[in-house]
Parts: structure tokens; sequence; C-alpha cells
């Protein structure tokens, strides 16, 4: 009943499957890594004759970094962003004895786009960055309108539906802008610094070639014998010193420019799409690269 078009009807907000049986999971390969844990492809089969459909399952492993109550969030986040350009929340899945859980999400068959532009390079022109850009900025769009803000916007976590087609990713760093409040402030030090548009917009248009990923070229500004405690401190020396990551090869002008404006040391001159939420002051606020 659950799944009739009346059902949903009546209750919209079930929509599709939200609780999904771990005995119908079953496991075909590992799609990615991270310290949050792992994703892998799974086929929700619950008639057993391989007829069901591939899903993106995201498993929790508990550490120092994430807890049961992080994961949770990053749930109910995904779980409220329907939207075309953040991948879809399709449900949740908990062990026996509820002792964890799994995150279920649509099945993105390209991969992230680093994987895609890397092997589909020369499919990509600059007219299909600038589409992949805008759907990008409008998947932030919407997180701003709901205050929320990603904090790990980099192109690992942008995956690739179709040709023409993009959507943000993992929620895991996620927080929401309390009403109260204006800005994110970082709350710890350490807390991971927010990454920027520009950034991906760079990562983009570099094809995500890894000689001219940001680490890489920071490093080489900085120097690649610096202590890993102290990068961030020569980090932000540099970008007060106005360095920033030069254009990629055959970067359009007003691309690089869109990028230098993102990357402005002064907040109030980078470009904002919605008046709602103003960037942390400076002092909260690690300069983008
Ligand atoms: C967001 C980044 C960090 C966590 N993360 C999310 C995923 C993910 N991946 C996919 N699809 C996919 C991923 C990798 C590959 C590769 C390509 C190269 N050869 C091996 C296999 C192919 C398809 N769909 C998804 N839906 C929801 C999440 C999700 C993976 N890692």
């Amino acid at each position: 009943v659950a799944q009739s078009p009346v059902w949903r009807a009546l209750c919209p907000d079930q929509g599709e499957q939200t609780l999904f049986e771990e005995r119908h999971l079953r496991y075909i390969s590992l799609l990615g890594k991270g310290n949050f844990g792992s994703v892998e492809l799974c086929r929700y089969d619950p008639l057993g004759d391989n007829t069901g459909e591939m899903v993106a399952v995201k498993k929790l492993q508990p550490n120092k970094q994430s807890t049961l109550e992080d994961f949770k969030k990053e749930v109910k986040t995904l779980s409220v962003l329907d939207y075309e350009y953040i991948v879809k929340y399709k449900g949740v899945c908990y062990s026996t004895g509820r002792l964890s859980m799994s995150l279920v999400m649509e099945y993105l068959p390209n991969g992230s786009l680093i994987n895609y532009l890397d092997s589909n390079r020369l499919h990509v022109n600059t007219w299909r960055l600038l589409l992949f850009a805008s759907q990008i900025c409008k998947g932030m769009e919407h997180l701003q309108s709901l205050r929320y803000v990603h904090r790990d916007l980099a192109a690992r976590n942008i995956l690739v539906a179709s040709e023409s087609l993009v959507k943000i990713a993992d929620f895991g760093l996620t927080k929401v802008v309390p009403f109260d409040k204006e800005y994110y402030r970082v709350s710890q030090p350490g807390d991971s610094p927010i990454f920027c548009f520009g950034v991906v917009l760079h990562e983009l248009f570099s094809y995500c070639d890894i000689n001219s990923n940001p680490k890489r070229l920071c490093m080489r500004e900085i120097g690649n014998n610096v202590q890993s405690q102290s990068i961030t401190i020569y980090l932000a020396n540099i970008l007060k010193n106005n360095w920033r990551m030069p254009a990629p090869p055959n970067c359009p002008a007003k691309v690089y420019s869109l990028m230098r404006q993102c990357w402005a040391y002064d907040f109030e001159e980078r470009p904002c799409p919605l008046p709602a939420i103003r960037w942390p002051a400076k002092r909260f606020y690690a300069a983008p690269l």
C-alpha cells in the first residue's frame, strides 16, 4: 500500500520507500570510502529475482570523527533536501537490533565529477562545464535558502547523473545556520574551512587534473616541507599576500574572473546569490584558496 499512488497522494511525505529491510539489500560493490564510513552499490531485491532497483547505501563506521548522532543529522538533512541538483534520499535501513543504520540514496552510475572528467575529458566542452557549474550553483542556492552550509563542496562530492546533469552529494559536514544568527560560526579549532564554489569552478575547468588540484597548487606555493599543523597558517599568509591559484589552461577569462571574485579576501566583495546569509567575519573564516 505504501507504494500506491493513492497512498502517496494521501501521505506525500511518505513518497518513495523510506524503510529498507537489511535482508533484501544485496551487496554488489564498493563505490566510495571516507572517514565517515563507506558507500556501497546494492540491489534492493525483496522479490529475490534480481529485478530490484540499484541503490547507493552509505554505511556508518562510527569513529572519533563521526558518531551515530552525526549520521542521523546527515540523514535528516538529506531527507529534507528534495531538489534536482541534490542527490536523492530514498530512505534508511536499520541493522538488526537497530544498533546501526544506513542511508539509502539513488545510485548515480557515472560516479563523481573527478571520475567523470578524468575519463571523459575529450567529450566535455566549455559549454558543458558551465552547465555543470550552474547546476552546482543552483544546488548551493537551494541549500542556502534552507540555511544549510555544506562545508565540504568539492569535485569529489559532486556526482554525475548523466552527461547533462550533476548533483551535490555527501552532507556529512553540513550545518544549519540558526535563525538568530547570520553566519555559520566555526565552532572548534580545526573545524574544516568552508570550501567555496570558486574552488570547485577551478577543479571543473582543470578537468580535475591531478597536477592542478587545489591542494597540490597550494602546497607548491607554501613549500612541501611545511609541518601539517602549520599549513593553515601558511595558507592564510599567502592568501593575505594576494596569492591565488592560477587560471586553469584554456579557462575563459570571465570564468577565471568569477573564481577570483569568489576568492576575494574581503567577504563583502564576493558574489552572493541570496542576501539571506552573509558569510562570517574574516576572523572566523579561512580565506578561500
Ligand atoms: C560523494 C562522495 C563521497 C561518498 N560517495 C558517494 C558515492 C556515490 N556514488 C554513486 N555512484 C558511483 C560512484 C563511484 C563509481 C566508480 C566510478 C569509477 N570506477 C569505480 C566506481 C560509480 C558510480 N552514486 C551515489 N549515490 C549516492 C551516493 C553515491 C560514492 N562515494
